[in-house]
Parts: structure tokens; sequence; C-alpha cells
């Protein structure tokens, strides 16, 4: 059946309503077909490189070839359609729990940092990074803090940097943003690397990135064996961060770190733990209910005793850690400059790449 011109103007009008953002590739899909309705076959110049927005809406729309308008118009409808309040509230779309993207709660002497982005699979946010931060600022100064586990929301622990947040450009362009990113990372690792309490990772799903590097530097790292370790820098154009370039060979020998950081390769759970990133893998359906009950118990053990330890593990390397960090924040901040690493991000953005 064929849509009208009232039926493709009601369409324009229910995008606006939508309460849930229906994800990039699905405002990439609406614009492509609009613009295919209303102007016929992408005639545009295409956008330069650092245009990251103008580019991937450009692939998009050329993307539809000559597709006549009237089925471009028909296609908008149903797109549209299938995203209206009514499906919303059908339960067909997903609603995120909670809308606070760190969630920080505190109880028996835990206190638990939570990536709480599930639909966008927890991927880290600037402003997450910085509710980390200060978060585990705050909680190393709290007398009723004993430790400190960071976690993930729903089927992920974090997909690791968030691939958007080198997209909105401002006046300085993409070397402020490679700049301010290069210190942010650096601020963010170091407090990691100071951090005077146990700090836990409780890995409930696949990690990716930063996800998985800055594991090196938790005290123990326990696992769902749904689980997987995947570092896909030099498929993204970039480097090593989170102290990995040195944490990774200390811990699993150059051989395995090479295959992980240079080329990709993606371990499950068990491998992980093998090679000595991973404390501990659980079966999925006992995972939360393990982990936290060994966690209520370590949590009464006395901190100052767990502290001093800590301190005499790790205070030989910490310097040698801080120099790393600060070397692969400068290595990262050239990357994020080169057309390698934007040329990945596009074809993310633009769904023709996924890892
Ligand atoms: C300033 C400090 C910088 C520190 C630098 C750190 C370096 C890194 O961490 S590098 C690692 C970066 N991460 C990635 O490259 C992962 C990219 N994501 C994916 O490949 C896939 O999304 C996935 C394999 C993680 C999951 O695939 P799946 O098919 O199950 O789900 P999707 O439909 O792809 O994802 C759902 C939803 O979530 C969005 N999303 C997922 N990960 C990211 C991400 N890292 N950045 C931005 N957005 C992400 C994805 O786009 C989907 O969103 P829409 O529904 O809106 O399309």
């Amino acid at each position: 059946m064929r849509a009208s011109q009232k039926d493709f103007e009601n369409a324009m009008n229910q995008v606006k309503l939508l309460k849930k953002d229906p994800g990039n590739e699905v405002k990439l899909k609406l614009y492509a077909l609009y613009k295919q309705a209303t102007e016929g076959p992408c005639n545009m110049p295409k956008p330069g490189m650092l245009d990251f927005i103008n580019k991937a809406k450009w692939d998009a729309w050329n993307a539809i070839g000559s597709l006549p308008k009237e089925t471009a118009r028909k296609n908008y409808v149903d797109l549209v359609s299938s995203l209206s309040p009514s499906s919303e509230s059908s339960g067909r779309v997903d609603k995120e729990p909670g809308s606070e993207s760190v969630v920080i709660t505190s109880e028996d002497g835990i206190t638990k940092i939570m990536l709480n982005r599930p639909a966008q699979k927890n991927a880290i946010t600037i402003q997450m990074y910085q509710e980390i931060l200060s978060a585990l600022e705050a909680t190393s100064k709290d007398d009723n803090s004993v430790i400190t586990v960071l976690t993930g929301n729903g089927d992920y622990y974090s997909s690791g940097n968030d691939l958007t947040n080198f997209t909105n450009l401002p006046p300085g362009g993409i070397e402020e943003v490679a700049k301010t990113g290069s210190i942010l990372l650096r601020d963010f690792v170091d407090c990691f690397i100071d951090f005077p309490k146990p700090l836990i990772a409780v890995v409930n799903g696949p990690a990716v990135g930063i996800a998985v590097t800055l594991l090196g530097l938790f005290d123990a790292v326990y696992a769902s064996d749904r689980a997987t370790f995947h570092t896909p820098f030099t498929q993204l154009g970039q480097t090593a961060e989170g102290c990995s370039s040195y944490t990774f060979p200390k811990i699993m020998g150059p051989a395995k770190a090479i295959e992980m950081l240079i080329f990709g390769k993606k371990l499950t759970a068990h491998e992980a733990c093998a090679q000595g990133l991973v404390t501990e893998v659980f079966p999925d359906s006992t995972f939360q209910k393990e982990v936290w009950a060994r966690l209520k118990a370590y949590a009464k053990l006395p901190p100052n005793a767990m502290r001093i330890s800590k301190e005499l593990i790790r205070h030989n390397e910490k310097e040698k850690l801080h120099a790393v960090n600060a070397e692969e924040s400068t290595a990262l901040q050239g990357r994020w400059l080169s057309e390698e690493c934007m040329n990945a991000i596009i074809n993310f953005l633009s769904r023709k790449s996924k890892l």
C-alpha cells in the first residue's frame, strides 16, 4: 500500500513524540529516507573526514541510491510506525531501569559503582568518567567504605569508551577533543593507580577496551562465565591504555599480551582466568549470589590491615604506572587525530562495522 503525503506528515510529527531515543542507527535511517522522499537521490557534496555527523548522514542517504521517492516515503512511514508510542507502550521497546548512568550505592562496608547504560552496553561517556573518578576519590576518604566494587547493569560489563565521545566537536575542533580526552584519560587512570583500598571488578558480562585494560589495576576480578575480554585497539586505529602496555605483559607474558593488545584477540572468561587477568570465574546462574556473599565476608575483615597490605604490594610499582599512563595518554592523543582512528569511528557510527 502507498503512503500519502498526509501519512508522511503524520509520521514526521510522530517522530517528535517518541518517548525513547531510537538510537543513532535508526535516526540515520530516518534521515536518509526523509531526504530521499523529499529530495530524491543524494545530491550533496561529500562532507570532510572530520565532519563526523554530517559524513554519517551523507553515507546513510547516499547508500539508498536511486530508491524512488514514493517508496522512500512509504519506508519512512513504516519505520516510524514501528517506533510509535503505541509500540513503545506495548512493551516491544525495552525501558532502561533508572536514569543515572553511574549509580553509586553503599551497604555493609561495600561501595558499589555500577555502570548503568544497559541499552548502550554501558559505554562510558565523558560525564561517566568524571562521575567514576569523583566516586573513587570520595570513597577513598570514606571511613565507612571498606572495599569498592565496579560492575555493570544489564548484559554487558562495559563496551568501553563511548565512541560518540569524539563526535561533538567544540570550537577548538578535533585537536581540542583529543587534548582534553588525553588529560581526562590520564587523570582517570591515575585515580585507579592510587586507589588505597581493595578495588574489586565484578565482571557481569562482556568487557571491551578500557573496561578490560583497567582490570590490571584491580585487586580482584570476579567474572561470570558469560564475560569476554576484548581490546580491539588496532582495529580502532588506537593504542593500549589503562597501563595495559605494562600490566598485561607482566600478568600474562608478552606473547599473550601482544595477541590481545595488538591483534585484538578476544578471551573467554576461562582463558582470561588462565592468563591471570581474572581471579575466579563463576557460572552465570549463580554469579551474583556467590560473588556478593564473598564480598560481604571480605568487607568484614580489618580495613586497616587490608589497606596497609595493599600499599605494601602496590607502592613499588606506582611511579612506573604513572609514567606508563602518561605515555599511553600522549600516544592516544595522537591516535585520535589519525585517519585510521577517524575511519574506524565513522564506520562504527554508520554501522558498517561491528567488533
Ligand atoms: C576519554 C577516555 C578515552 C579512553 C579510551 C578508551 C578506548 C576504548 O575503550 S576502545 C573500545 C571502544 N568500544 C568499542 O569499540 C565497542 C563498540 N561497540 C560494539 O562493537 C558493539 O556495540 C558491541 C560488540 C559492544 C555490542 O554489539 P551488539 O550487536 O550486541 O549491540 P549494539 O546494537 O551494537 O549496541 C547497542 C547500542 O549500544 C551502542 N554502543 C555499544 N557500544 C558502544 C560504544 N562503545 N560507544 C558508543 N555506542 C555504543 C550501539 O551503538 C547501540 O546503540 P543504538 O541502539 O543507538 O544503535
